[in-house]
């Protein structure tokens, strides 16, 4: 029997002729009738049909009304469903719960067929009897399955992506400046046209070492950024990068930001998950808040966030906080003035009460806090350095203090 399962092996008094009979007494039957008004063309075109189901029971129609194109869209749907990999369509495998979808293990008459099916309802939902059983009146209701070959479309449906022309002029200091500082970029993919001064560098991973990006006439450089970072639960990590200026040479670059819309709650892919090796490393924020707090900061000094990974911010290391965001939130916001750090302390202080040892007392920091804005109101450059040191200090405890003991 070779490698055939003999689950698929019919009895002998079933199994097919190969050579074929063509049913030529089918009847093919011409339905452009019913877009007349003709009735006696109609009436003899019912005639044909109740022939045909008398004496055959099957019939073949031509000139039905169903676009072309409708037929051609989900003969092609079905095509690329079927040819990809066993894993994939198990993705969206039938089971007891929802018996919609993907199934390669069908019987008819107690022998296996050769062959694959995905169904799906017509109506949303479908109610079908919870059981066999006579007297259980319960319904269950049929929802469908769809495979989710285009994962990411959805995301970039109202896309936020732009496109950002930048100049670095002659640096007389280049040694002490950059045309960019080093950071990650926020969104979901960038690419990148540059020029060919060169002056982009990328954080190697394997030793942390600056390594700059040779321009390669007509390339583009493309880089993942923090969303993809979080969709894929970390796999691809979002690359430190920094653009060094050159005393002789200006520079032009081109970066393409590619965002996705302002709604999308980005989050660890749920196909990425389990309960064991891989848990989401990251809760699930809002795409369009978050470019709104960055926005708010608008890259002034303040923005320590800015030269870190973004979505850092919601990496699940505090559980009993569930997550770090309301920190990083407040962290956004809070740079404009001490009381609203003050405020952010507080809040922050109030979340992690469980567990912490070290965050010093509330009353001491409103306390610090009070005195310092009266004496460096004047100076919100200094007092906001000052709160930033506060708040890394209080994130450093916050992290430090969530760590498993070694
Ligand atoms: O100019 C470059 O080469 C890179 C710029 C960049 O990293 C950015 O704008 O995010
Ligand atoms: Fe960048």
């Amino acid at each position: 029997m070779g490698e055939v399962d003999s689950a698929f092996i019919q009895a002998i008094e079933h199994r097919p002729k190969l050579a074929v009979t063509e049913a030529d007494g089918i009847p093919l039957i011409d339905l452009s009738p019913l877009n007349s008004s003709d009735s006696n063309a109609i009436a003899r075109l019912a005639t044909e049909i109740g022939d045909a189901c008398k004496n055959w029971g099957f019939f073949q129609v031509i000139n039905h009304g169903v676009p072309l194109d409708c037929r051609e869209k989900i003969e092609s749907a079905s095509r690329t469903f079927f040819t990809q990999s066993l894993e994939e369509k198990s993705n969206v495998r039938r089971g007891e719960l929802s018996p919609m979808g993907y199934y390669d293990g069908e019987h008819t008459k107690n022998v296996r067929d050769w062959k694959e099916v995905f169904d799906f309802v017509v109506q949303i939902p479908t109610l079908i009897p919870a059981s066999h059983e006579p007297d259980d009146k319960e319904l269950k209701m049929l929802h469908n399955q769809w495979p989710v070959c285009k994962r990411f479309n959805e995301f970039f449906k109202d896309k936020t992506s732009f496109l950002r022309l930048n100049y670095y002029p002659c640096c007389p200091v280049p040694h002490l400046a950059l045309g960019v500082g080093r950071h990650k970029d926020a969104g979901a993919l960038t690419v990148l046209a540059q020029d060919d001064v060169g002056g982009l560098e990328v954080k190697r991973k394997t030793d942390g070492e600056w390594i700059r990006v040779k321009p390669t006439p007509n390339a583009y450089i493309v880089n993942v950024g923090d969303i993809i970072q979080v969709w894929s639960n970390d796999k691809y990590e979002s690359v430190e990068h920094r653009v060094m200026v050159n005393s002789e040479k200006e520079r032009f670059s081109i970066p393409f930001f590619f965002n996705p819309a302002h709604y999308t709650m980005v989050e660890p892919l749920k196909e990425l998950l389990d309960d064991h090796q891989n848990r989401a490393k990251y809760e699930a924020f809002n795409w369009g808040k978050f470019v709104a707090a960055r926005n708010l900061s608008n890259f002034k000094k303040l923005d320590l966030m800015d030269h870190v990974l973004f979505a850092e911010g919601f990496r699940c290391t505090m559980p009993m906080l569930g997550g770090s965001h309301a920190i990083t939130y407040r962290f956004q916001s809070c740079c404009t003035g001490i009381a609203e750090a003050v405020e952010t302390y507080s809040a922050a202080i109030k979340d992690v009460s469980v567990g912490l040892q070290e965050v010093p007392p509330l009353k001491s920091i409103q306390d610090k806090a009070n005195a310092f804005s009266e004496n460096l109101r004047s100076d919100q450059t200094t007092a906001t350095g000052k709160v930033q040191d506060g708040l890394q200090y209080l994130s450093y405890v916050v992290v430090s203090t969530s760590m498993p003991a070694a």
